[in-house]
């Protein structure tokens, strides 16, 4: 029983979890999204040991791109037979899951609602497979007079797009590449510590039997380019991606805590909602002012450390988003937490697998079951986008103390921190200074191009390739015990009109 003063109808809680994981023998068999959000959110009513679905007032439903509906929320609504005062389809981004968990349990610190559901599925690895075998899946019609959601690909440069990185598996790793030599770490360290924390992922995974990858590896097996792990964009091996290519369907259920009572939810499943914090870096990452850390981030982590008494070690579960390496390594420091200090509670979106926008819902699921079964305090940390989108939402097995905060933006702190921004050209002449770099390598192992991130001797930023042919500079680039960062080179105007970048 909670000893809290705040009025039990305005205390937010989540009642129910549920999860499927769907991996038909024929690809025919293979369940759509619709079907997949419904069947989790079943198995959150039956999850709670109350009857729920039928009176939720909010309803939030995670991006998905695997595929296309006509308003799929309403579809899903009219499936359950309900119709929700809020009821929302949202847009692209990793960290959207816990926006709408800690948004829907702000609605019932409200009085708005007191039944709200948040759920996300994904079924690629089904579509994909039934087009690379050109079988026509039985399921609602592809709306293919519905846009094609906005990712981040569409907020970039065209000097961006044109080199290649634009695209998650290619911008990440020109993270990986300035922090770690920010860190003073070599690129052989770095991979290490890559290796090593994937390898604690997958042990989770592992043990997840929601879990699409379901084997351990070793840090060395994870890091190492082989004919099974290729090389994805330096210094990312497949092992060291997400895995999009998966059928998942997770959701949760909310009450107010009167409700959950009223309906005879058993208290030993309850789990509150404290609070939370949210910011976001700007979209095009060329304006950003450096890449050695993201201050949209550290905001949102110190944020969340205040609200356990300043120590990330407070925490007795972590999930610390993990779509690549450079993003856990960054959290961890900021949180103050080592190596020793597990940051999923899930296995990761290499290892259980990365349903899209949707991987948090089931981290949302696993932090509530860890906690019901021990621990007092959990912390899910979503990120979106490129380094972009920021959220973090503290859960706890006690009552809160306190009513819920409606605002949740840390914007104006990570802004505070921002340093001045080069200007960006795409042109320019004479000594390049490498920022950040990555090589993109085509799926049969070979390389495509290299890309250095460039500052200019006039302080601006660019981008210059290093052509497939100069082996040279890749070899430098690829250099393990010596980082290119920060180190000076020349650019070059390739006959294309494309800068490129040459060491020496
Ligand atoms: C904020 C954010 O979250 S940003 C992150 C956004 N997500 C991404 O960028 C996804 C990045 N990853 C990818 O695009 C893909 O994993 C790729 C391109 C690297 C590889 O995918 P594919 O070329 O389709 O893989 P490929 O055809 O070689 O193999 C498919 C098999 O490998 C598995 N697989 C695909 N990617 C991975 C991976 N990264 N790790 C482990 N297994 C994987 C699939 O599940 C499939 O297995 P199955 O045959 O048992 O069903």
């Amino acid at each position: 029983m909670t000893t809290s003063h705040i009025p039990e109808d305005r205390i937010p809680v989540i009642v129910g979890v549920g999860e499927i994981v769907d991996r038909p023998k024929d690809i025919a068999a293979g369940l759509e999204p619709l079907t997949l959000l419904e069947e989790a959110l079943k198995r959150a009513e039956a999850d709670s040991g109350a009857r729920l679905l039928s009176e939720v007032q909010s309803l939030d439903v995670v991006n998905f791109l695997s595929w296309r509906y006509r308003d799929p929320e309403k579809q899903l609504a009219q499936r359950l037979g309900i119709a929700p005062a809020h009821l929302y389809y949202g847009p692209v981004g990793g960290e959207s899951p816990i926006r709408y968990l800690h948004e829907a349990a702000q609605r019932i610190a409200r009085g708005e609602c007191s039944v709200a559901a948040v759920c996300g599925a994904e079924a690629q690895s089904t579509a994909t497979k039934a087009q690379r075998a050109g079988v026509e899946l039985p399921w609602t019609p592809f709306a293919h007079d519905v846009e094609e959601p906005k990712r981040g690909a569409a907020f970039q440069k065209p000097m961006a797009v044109a080199l290649g990185v634009f695209r998650p598996i290619t911008v990440y790793p020109l993270y990986e590449s300035a922090t770690s030599a920010h860190w003073g770490q070599t690129p052989r360290e770095a991979l290490k510590e890559s290796g090593e924390l994937w390898s604690t992922y997958a042990r989770v995974a592992a043990d997840n039997p929601n879990s699409w990858l379901k084997k351990t590896f070793t840090g060395d097996e994870i890091t190492t380019a082989t004919p099974d792990n290729r090389m994805i964009a330096w210094p990312y091996t497949k092992l060291m991606v997400a895995n999009p290519t998966v059928n998942m369907g997770g959701a949760l259920i909310l009450t107010s805590l009167a409700k959950a009572r009223a309906a005879g939810v058993p208290e030993e499943k309850l789990i509150y909602p404290l609070g939370g914090a949210s910011a976001e870096e700007p979209r095009d990452y060329l304006i950003r002012d450096q890449f050695v850390e993201s201050h949209a981030q550290t905001a949102v982590l110190k944020a969340v450390m205040d609200l356990v008494g300043g120590d990330g070690r407070k925490f007795d579960a972590i999930e610390l988003y993990s779509c690549f390496p450079c993003v856990p390594k960054m959290a961890r420091r900021t949180l103050g937490l080592g190596p020793d200090v597990q940051p999923t509670v899930t296995g990761g979106l290499t290892f259980f697998g990365a349903p899209l926008n949707t991987y948090m819902t089931h981290s949302a699921c696993a932090m509530v079951r860890k906690l019901r079964s021990g621990g007092a305090l959990g912390l899910l940390y979503g990120q979106g986008g490129f380094v972009t989108k920021h959220h973090g939402l503290v859960l706890s097995r006690a009552a809160p103390q306190a009513v819920l905060k409606q605002d949740t933006s840390v914007q104006a702190e990570a802004d505070r921190n921002r340093r001045n921004v080069p200007d960006f050209t795409a042109e320019a002449v004479g000594k390049g200074q490498v920022e950040a770099f990555t090589v993109i390598y085509r799926a049969n192992g070979e390389v495509e191009h290299g890309v250095t991130m460039l500052r200019t001797e006039d302080g601006r930023r660019t981008l210059g390739r290093i052509p497939a042919s100069d082996t040279a500079t890749l070899a430098y680039l690829q250099d393990m015990d010596r980082t290119p960062v920060g180190t000076t080179g020349n650019i070059v105007t390739a006959g294309d009109g494309m800068l490129e970048w040459r060491v020496g």
